[in-house]
């Protein structure tokens, strides 16, 4: 991960990598005039050769920085940078300069699984405060999705990237390319997938989308292309939560269905709307609208298509189902085949004209081996195959620090375009605290340390007067330390053995001190030697055990010269 270290409107600092997407790179970025962290996001170069963009990517952004809500990632400033690229041309860099959230993305939450019903309702609560406030605001998201909502870690929801896919939209990109750059067609709204106005309500079909994925752990329309999941979005009925994950309650299933209803004018109006009847849910009641209602929005669970010839088939057994069960009047059939005619052609003709059109192919994409690289070059690598990717830290024993350990999903896997591949990077291996196990038989000691996941390693001896043989004296490192994880501890034990000195020459009254510093004692009877030449301190001539390693709380006798 380098820094980039460039300095963008004289003001903001480039720093690391932190996340690449669909349509940007983010660095982690200090504004020096303010001395404050932010979040620089450098918009792909290609985007900005459309002066169409470039201007309403200016005029998006200003709406942006206007924004000022607790659940909306603060847009600090934007603009553009003049940059060189290698053949000497000019080429203009959009960026936008933003609040740092030290969080996760709602994307990577979700990866882990359904989340239960009422953190699923808690985090939509904050998505539909901040629309709520945007819509106020005359702000349109368009592109609300798991991958434009992060959880700080203390739990606050903040959406990003207002007016963003606006700019897109607004420029002259095909709606394939728009799809590509924005992600998967997973969250549009049928009003997107077909190319009309949308408004606010187009949020909050999003926002229904994005709450039946939390409750499910898969988002309602699944395909192996963009156009196969906008044709569901248009034409088929999404199963209820419930059916997936039973623990989702009915009065979630009705406020999931409302939000998802194909006609604008059958979803909630208003984001308030939306929240109130989450709120009613929450607390276990059903919404006011009605039972029959909500059997009339959700069908039976449609099989998973993998294909736009699987959705056309589908159709077509829809219309033999229509024909067959409900026997309307015949210029209901007709107005039914009309419309499906309708959607047939124009799914025909963004898959004929538009799709091989863009520089942007439809088919699967298989993840690429990247582990051992930066992440840098992992994003790059990714990006190459039109795929995302956001960044994770892990501990890692084997992978060096900065470098990938792993993704998910896996290298070999086949994935649709424009997918997000959580890329792991090594934080070197992980830290952990030496138990202090002094004073503890070496057996407990030596558990203490495998059980805290580091090795144990060589055990020597050594003299103590008190420490009971095989107890342990000290480690090295010595405990309270930080080491990597694995590392190898070595241990000092009592050998229970103790250092007798030399105690000829010595008075008995200076043999009793030292002996007692030793743990040792001098025998209570020493013998005189009256056949020597007396000498003023009466000192030991000989003793009973030979200077050297003795057993704890030994005797000693001695013979003193008392001529
Ligand atoms: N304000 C921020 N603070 C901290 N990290 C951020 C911020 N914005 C983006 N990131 C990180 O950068 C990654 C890429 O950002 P993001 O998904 O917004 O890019 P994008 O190009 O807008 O993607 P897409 O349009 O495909 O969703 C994110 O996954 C996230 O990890």
């Amino acid at each position: 991960m380098t820094d980039d270290g460039r300095l963008l409107a004289g003001r903001y600092r480039v720093g690391e990598l932190i996340g690449r997407g669909g349509m940007s790179e983010v660095h982690l970025g200090t504004d020096t005039r303010l001395s404050r962290t932010v979040a620089i996001k450098l918009l792909k170069s290609s985007l900005a050769l459309d002066p169409a963009f470039r201007t309403r990517f200016r005029q998006e952004a200003q709406a942006a920085a206007r924004m000022a809500h607790p659940t909306i990632v603060r847009v600090f400033d934007a603009g553009e940078e003049t940059v060189t690229d290698t053949s000497g041309h000019d080429t203009q860099q959009p960026f936008i300069i933003m609040e740092y959230v030290d969080g996760r993305m709602l994307k990577d939450v979700i990866r882990g699984g359904a989340l239960e019903s009422s953190e699923a309702v808690r985090i939509l609560e904050g998505v539909l405060t901040a629309l709520e406030y945007s819509h106020r605001a005359g702000v349109v998201h368009r592109d609300i999705k798991p991958g434009n909502i992060m959880i700080t870690k203390s739990g606050q929801v903040k959406v990003m990237d207002f007016g963003i896919a606006r700019a897109i939209s607004d420029s002259s990109t095909t709606v394939a390319q728009t799809t590509a750059i924005l992600g998967t067609a997973s969250y549009f709204s049928p009003e997107q997938a077909k190319g009309e106005l949308v408004d606010a309500r187009t949020d909050l079909y999003s926002a229904g989308v994005v709450l039946f994925e939390m409750l499910t752990g898969r988002p309602p329309f699944r395909g192996d292309t963009p156009v196969a999941v906008a044709y569901q979005h248009v034409s088929e009925t999404a199963s209820k939560p419930s059916s997936i994950n039973q623990n989702v309650s009915p009065a979630l299933d009705m406020v999931v269905a409302k939000a998802l209803a194909k006609d604008r004018f059958d979803r909630y109006q208003t984001a308030a709307e939306f929240r109130g009847d989450l709120e009613i849910a929450a607390s276990g009641k059903l919404p006011i609208h009605k039972q029959s209602e909500e059997a009339n929005l959700f069908g039976t669970p449609p099989p998973i298509t993998t294909g736009t010839e699987l959705a056309f088939k589908q159709l077509s057994e829809d219309q033999r189902m229509v024909r067959t069960q409900r026997r309307p009047p015949a210029i209901w059939v007709w107005a039914g085949i009309l419309s499906v005619i309708v959607i047939i052609a124009a799914v025909m003709f963004w898959v004929f004209n538009l799709a091989p059109s863009s520089d942007i192919p439809s088919s699967s994409r298989e993840v690429p081996s990247i582990t051992g690289l930066t992440f840098e070059d992992a994003s790059a690598k990714l990006a190459d195959r039109d795929l995302s990717a956001t960044q994770v830290p892990e501990p890692s024993a084997t992978v060096e620090k900065g470098k990938v350990t792993r993704t998910d999903p896996p290298s070999g896997e086949t994935v649709a375009p424009g997918t997000y591949i959580t890329v792991y990077v090594s934080t070197g291996k992980e830290q952990v605290t030496v138990p202090d196990v002094t004073n503890k038989p070496i057996a407990d000691a030596q558990a203490a340390i495998t059980g805290a996941g580091m090795a144990v390693g060589a055990v020597s001896k050594e003299n103590s007067p008190t420490i009971a043989t095989d107890v342990v004296l000290r480690t090295n490192p010595v405990g309270a330390t930080a080491v990597d994880s694995g590392s190898t501890i070595d241990f000092v034990v009592s050998s229970g053995l103790v250092t007798l000195p030399d105690l000829t020459g010595q008075s008995l009254s200076a043999a009793t001190d030292i002996l007692q510093g030793s743990n040792l004692q001098l025998t209570a009877n020493p013998k005189p030697d009256t056949s020597c030449k007396q000498k003023p301190n009466q000192p030991i001539t000989s003793q009973s055990i030979a200077p050297g390693d003795v057993p704890q709380k030994s005797t000693v006798d001695v013979v003193y010269c008392s001529g």
